[in-house]
């Protein structure tokens, strides 16, 4: 009687970043739930493996597509790829990210304009053409994956943190525009979960320590713990939720003292 479906049958998704860590984790539960995969990153090895790891368990359709998401042109090539071969687009996330962990005062202009064009600009112009498609074709659904560091101060670098907390606000307000196309813009914000991006941190114990110390259920996440949340934004369980972050951090953003 109530209970939503989280089932995503029928429907296409592009995953950016799907090449490895956590997008890599998204595109496959994606395909667990039932939804076809357009798998993007720059590294055709690294798509051809998650590819491979979507057909090991599912019945999926996989789209495999090399593309730099810094590029406008590659983006426009990948949304018109996906909606000709696939034919439809219901999901879009922007999951690649990166991060130069340099102290404020010896930030270069190169860093700057590397981490905001691919974890900011990039977002903005997959989601201009995703919300194109969509107005045009019944709605459909966005989901950024900030970080905590968009919503608390982490020692991890000031553009990372200024890139993920633009993502947030640039949810909101693409939210509030789109609501009426169906259209519904949400985020999913991680704590720390072991990927090639965090490997080297978190190999650190004294790192690893303070991490546990602020962190509520005393560890960080597993994968398949940051893909729930963004099944439930995917489907239609998450129906009338929009314009909102999902911390994915085992309490640390609520940890004063
Ligand atoms: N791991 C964590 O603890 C946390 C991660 N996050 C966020 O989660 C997201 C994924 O992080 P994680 O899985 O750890 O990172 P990884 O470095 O493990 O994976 C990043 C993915 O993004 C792709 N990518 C990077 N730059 C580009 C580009 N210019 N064009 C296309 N693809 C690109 C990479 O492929 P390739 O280099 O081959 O292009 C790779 O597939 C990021 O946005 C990150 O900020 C947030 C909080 C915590
Ligand atoms: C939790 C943060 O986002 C974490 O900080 C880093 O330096 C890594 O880049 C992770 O994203």
């Amino acid at each position: 009687m109530y209970l939503p479906s989280f089932s995503l049958q029928g429907r296409t998704a592009i995953v950016t970043g799907a090449g490895r860590g956590i997008g890599r984790a998204i595109a496959v539960g994606l395909a667990e739930a039932g939804c076809d995969v357009a798998l993007v990153s720059r590294t055709s090895a690294d798509l051809e493996e998650t590819a491979e790891l979507i057909r090991s368990c599912t019945k999926a359709q996989t789209y495999i597509i090399p593309a730099d998401i810094t590029s406008k042109e590659e983006i426009a090539h990948v949304f018109a790829k996906v909606t000709r071969d696939a034919g439809n687009l219901d999901i879009l996330v922007n999951n690649a990210g990166m991060n130069i962990r340099t102290p404020a005062l010896e930030v270069t202009e190169d860093q700057w304009d590397t981490i905001v064009q691919t974890n900011l600009k990039s977002a903005f112009m997959a989601s201009q053409q995703a919300g194109q498609y969509m107005k045009e074709h019944g709605g459909g659904r966005i989901i950024n994956i900030s970080s905590v560091g968009g919503h608390v101060a982490l020692r991890t670098g000031v553009v990372y943190g200024s890139t993920k907390a633009a993502l947030i606000q640039m949810t909101k307000i693409l939210a509030l525009e789109w609501g009426q196309y169906d259209i519904r813009v949400n985020s999913v914000g991680p704590w720390y979960f072991r990927t090639p991006l965090t490997e080297k941190l978190l190999s650190d114990e004294q790192y690893m320590k303070e991490i546990v110390d602020r962190t509520p259920l005393r560890r960080i996440g597993q994968l398949e713990e940051v893909v729930g949340p963004v099944i439930f934004l995917a489907s239609d369980a998450s129906n009338y939720v929009t314009g909102q972050t999902l911390l994915v951090d085992g309490g640390m953003s609520i940890y004063g003292f």
